[in-house]
């Protein structure tokens, strides 16, 4: 992995090395919106460490936070308090254009409703991050075409987003996510708006990159799709307070059982 182009430690930070320690780092996030009634205080004091290739799940209740959590780790956000390391670099200091740089090249996001430009056809939408992280455009299509080849989306890389299914959009807007190797996918409800085979579809997807490696922090309402993940946290009124290992001791995800009960 190249050297962080990010870096916004101050002379406080210890200097770290990659690999050591959680990829992910959260201590002490805060944040409020303001309200018609005064401050909405969203995140209340949130601790969170999410180890290299792990597959978190937040759930919880509407307006529990959840979302606006995950915005805070993916810099779309600027939290109140607290700091948030990503590979042992403080973070949540950087400014808008070195958090976009970041965003570019080292994390994978996707939302509920899939974001994809709709005059772009499946190959250039999945492409998009590839040209704007300035790799060639001959590796970035390489990477395109393998990936919609695992997404089952070779068929459908001259389509426009409009002609395709829910589950195959937010496939492309998976790809897309994918496309630049993301050390961190964050994914805010990416099956809020799918049916049960499109939920069904990137759940599995999710799955399969996990089992690649690929570090996932997921916002769901979705029960099954939270028990295809590794560790569920629970949050209510801004704070976690609920946080379970699914795996089964040999590190494999007990969730196998959503995916089955997503099957049937
Ligand atoms: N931009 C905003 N301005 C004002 N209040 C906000 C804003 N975004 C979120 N809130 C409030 O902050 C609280 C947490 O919202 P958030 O969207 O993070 O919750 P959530 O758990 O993701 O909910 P949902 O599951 O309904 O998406 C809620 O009370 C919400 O109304």
């Amino acid at each position: 992995m190249s050297a962080d182009p990010t870096a916004a430690d101050g002379p406080d930070t210890p200097p770290t090395h990659e690999g050591d320690g959680p990829l992910l780092s959260v201590r002490g996030l805060t944040k409020s919106h303001s309200g018609d009634g005064g401050p909405v205080h969203a995140v209340r004091g949130i601790d969170l460490d999410v180890a290299r290739g792990q597959f978190v799940a937040i759930t919880g209740t509407s307006g529990a936070g959840k979302s606006t959590l995950l915005h805070l780790l993916g810099g779309l956000e600027r939290p109140d308090s607290g700091t948030i390391r990503l590979a042992g670099r403080r973070v949540d200091g950087l400014s808008e254009a070195r958090w976009a740089v970041l965003r570019r090249r080292r994390l994978g996001i996707v939302f509920q409703f899939f974001n994809l430009v709709s005059t772009l056809t499946v190959a250039d939408n999945v492409e998009m991050p590839a040209l704007l992280a300035g790799r060639g455009a001959r590796s970035g299509r390489s990477d395109v075409r393998e990936l919609l080849v695992r997404l089952g989306l070779d068929g459908k890389r001259d389509s426009l987003p409009g002609d395709l299914s829910g589950g195959e959009q937010q496939r492309v807007a998976l790809a897309r996510a994918l496309v630049n190797r993301p050390d961190l996918l964050l994914a805010d409800e990416p099956t809020g708006s799918l049916d049960s085979r499109g939920t069904r579809e990137v759940v599995n997807l999710l799955s399969e990159f996990h089992a690649r490696g690929q570090t996932i922090v997921l916002v769901t309402h979705d029960a099954r799709v939270a028990s295809a993940a590794e560790r569920v946290l629970t949050v209510s009124d801004g704070r976690i307070v609920d946080d379970i290992d699914l795996t089964d001791g040999n590190g494999s995800a007990a969730g196998a059982a959503g995916l089955v009960e997503l099957a049937e």
